[in-house]
C-alpha cells in the first residue's frame, strides 16, 4: 500500500491557453465490471480500452486468485473466465487498496459462495462502510465477519445454496445495486433489486451482454426493477471500453476556467447516467461543444471541444443529478471558485463516504485558498471570484487529500487558474484512477510540479 507510506506533494501554478487535443483513460466502472464478468464468463473475453490503474489492476489480482486467466497481449487485455458459478476460493486475502468499487463488487460476486474469502484494503478503504453490501448478503445466508461498524477487514462464507432476495436499495448507490445482482448470479431463482433513483447502468448493460436472463421496468415515477434470472450462462464478449467521464472532468474543468484555453477530448463516455456535470456547466455558460455523438457497444460516445468560458453562478444543481455526476462535484466546486455569484449543491450526502468525506475536504480546501464557501450537512455553496485574484494559497500550505484522488486532481486543477500556486500533500493515489493525468495535463500546457 505505497500511499499510505511515501506522499508525494504536488504544486499547480497559473498557466494559459491549455491546447491540444486527447484521449482519457478507458472508464473505470466498466474497466472493473469487464474484468470481473469476463473472469466469470465461459470463454474467451478481450477487451481493449481498459484502464490500467490501480483499482483496476487490484480487481484484475482479484479475479486471477478466483481462477481467471488474464493476461495482456499488445492493446489488448485477454480473460479465459472460469465460468458462473465456477470462481475458485481465494489462497489468500483479496487485497482492493483505495477501491470501493473493486471491493463492494466482488463481495457480492464472490460472498455467496460456499467457501471463505477475505477482503482487505488500505486506510482510506478499510474507512468505508461495508454494511450497505454486507446487510443484502446476509439476507442471502452469506456469513459475515467485519471489522466494528461493518468495515475492512471483511470475511465471508456463503451458504451451501443462496436464498435470492427482492432488494430495495435504500440508498443512490449503484455499487449496492451491482454487488446484489452479482451475488444473485449464483442464486437459483429470481433476484431483484428495485432503485428508487437510476444510477449508472453498467452492470445491467454488460450483463446482458454476456447473456444473462434479466429484465429492467422502469415504472411512471422513475422507480427502476431489475430481475435477474441466477444460475444462467455467461459467455465471453469483447468489449472496447471509451473514455472516462470522471476523468475527463479534470481537463475540462481546467480548460473552461485557463484563459486562452481550446481543448478536445476524444471518445468520451456519454452514457445519460454519468452527463451530469456538462449539464450543470452547460447551465452555468461552459462552452462545450459535443462532436461526432455516435452509438459505441451499447453505449454513448462523443468528443468534447471545449474553450475557457465566463462561468455564471447563480445556478442551484438538484439533488436529484447527483447520481449522474456523484464523483465531479469536487471539480464542480473549483468550477463554481471561478464563476460569478453562488453556486449550490444539493444532496450530497454520499460525498461523505467516498475516498474521503469529500464535502469537508473540498470545503477546507477551498478555504485554505480564500473561496468563500459554506458546507451543510448535504449541500454547499462557493461563492466565485471569476479572474481568480486571491486565490491560491501560500507556499506553506498544502490541501489535505486524505489518500482521494479526486480532491488531489481537483486541487490541482484549481491552481491552474488562481493567482497563487496551490499544493497538495500527496498526488500518488491519483495513479488509481488516472495515471496519465500529469502526463496529459502537461502536454494541454497546465504548470504542475510532483516532488519527490
Ligand atoms: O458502481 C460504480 O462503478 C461506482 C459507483 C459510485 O459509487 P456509489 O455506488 O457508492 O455511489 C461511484 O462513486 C464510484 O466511483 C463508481
Ligand atoms: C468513489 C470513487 O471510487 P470507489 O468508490 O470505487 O473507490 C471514485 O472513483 O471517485
Amino acid at each position: 500500500m505505497p500511499h499510505d507510506i511515501h506522499p508525494r506533494p504536488a504544486t499547480a501554478r497559473r498557466s494559459t491557453n491549455l491546447s491540444g487535443t486527447i484521449r482519457v483513460p478507458g472508464d473505470k466502472s466498466i474497466s472493473h465490471r469487464a474484468l470481473m464478468f469476463g473472469g466469470l464468463a465461459a470463454g474467451e473475453t478481450r477487451i481493449t480500452g481498459l484502464l490500467e490503474g490501480e483499482d483496476v489492476l487490484n480487481t484484475s489480482k482479484a479475479m486471477q486468485a478466483m481462477g481467471a486467466k488474464i493476461e495482456k497481449i499488445g492493446a489488448e487485455w485477454i480473460i479465459k473466465g472460469v465460468g458462473n458459478g465456477a470462481l475458485l476460493a481465494p489462497e489468500a486475502p483479496l487485497d482492493f487498496g483505495n477501491a470501493g468499487t473493486g471491493s463492494r463488487l466482488t463481495m457480492g460476486l464472490v460472498g455467496v459462495y460456499d467457501f471463505e474469502s477475505t477482503f482487505i484494503g488500505d486506510t482510506s478503504l478499510s474507512k468505508r462502510p461495508m454494511g450497505r453490501i454486507l446487510n443484502p448478503l446476509r439476507q442471502m445466508g452469506v456469513q459475515v465477519k467485519s471489522s466494528e461498524g461493518d468495515r475492512l477487514p471483511v470475511t465471508l462464507h456463503g451458504p451451501e445454496t443462496a436464498s435470492p432476495i427482492t432488494y430495495f436499495v435504500p440508498m443512490a448507490s449503484a455499487q449496492v445495486k451491482s454487488a446484489v445482482l452479482l451475488a444473485g448470479l449464483n442464486a437459483p431463482g429470481i433476484t431483484t433489486v428495485i432503485e428508487p433513483v437510476i444510477t449508472r447502468d453498467h452492470t445491467e448493460k454488460m450483463l446482458a451482454g454476456f447473456g444473462a436472463d434479466l429484465s429492467v421496468e422502469t415504472n411512471r415515477d422513475g422507480v427502476r426493477t431489475i430481475r435477474l434470472q441466477g444460475q444462467g450462462k455467461l459467455s465471453g464478449q469483447i468489449i472496447d471500453i471509451p473514455g472516462d467521464p470522471s476523468s475527463t472532468a479534470f481537463p475540462l474543468v481546467a480548460a473552461l476556467i485557463v484563459p486562452g484555453s481550446d481543448i478536445t477530448i476524444r471518445n468520451v463516455l456519454m452514457n445519460p447516467t454519468r452527463t451530469g456535470l456538462i449539464l450543470t456547466l452547460q447551465e452555468m455558460g461552459a462552452d462545450i461543444e459535443i462532436l461526432d455523438r455516435c452509438l459505441a457497444g451499447g453505449d454513448d460516445v462523443a468528443d468534447l471541444r471545449v474553450r475557457s468560458s465566463a462561468l455564471k453562478g447563480g445556478v442551484t444543481v438538484p439533488a436529484e443529478r447527483a447520481p449522474s455526476m456523484i464523483d465531479e462535484y469536487p471539480v464542480l466546486a473549483v468550477a463554481a471558485a471561478f464563476a460569478e455569484g453562488a453556486t449550490v449543491m444539493l444532496g450530497l450526502e454520499e460525498l461523505r463516504i467516498k475516498e474521503s468525506d469529500r464535502l469537508s475536504a473540498v470545503t477546507e480546501g477551498l478555504k485554505l485558498n480564500g473561496v468563500d464557501c459554506t458546507e451543510g450537512r448535504d449541500s454547499l455553496t462557493v461563492w466565485g471570484r471569476p479572474d481568480g485574484k486571491g486565490l491560491g494559497g501560500a507556499d506553506d500550505s498544502e490541501v489535505r487529500t486524505h489518500l482521494d484522488h479526486r480532491i488531489a486532481m481537483s486541487f490541482l486543477v484549481m491552481g491552474l487558474a488562481s493567482e497563487h500556486p496551490v499544493r497538495v500533500d500527496d498526488s500518488t493515489m491519483i495513479a488509481t484512477s488516472f495515471p496519465e493525468f500529469f502526463d496529459l495535463m502537461t502536454r494541454l500546457g497546465a504548470t504542475i510540479e510532483v516532488e519527490g
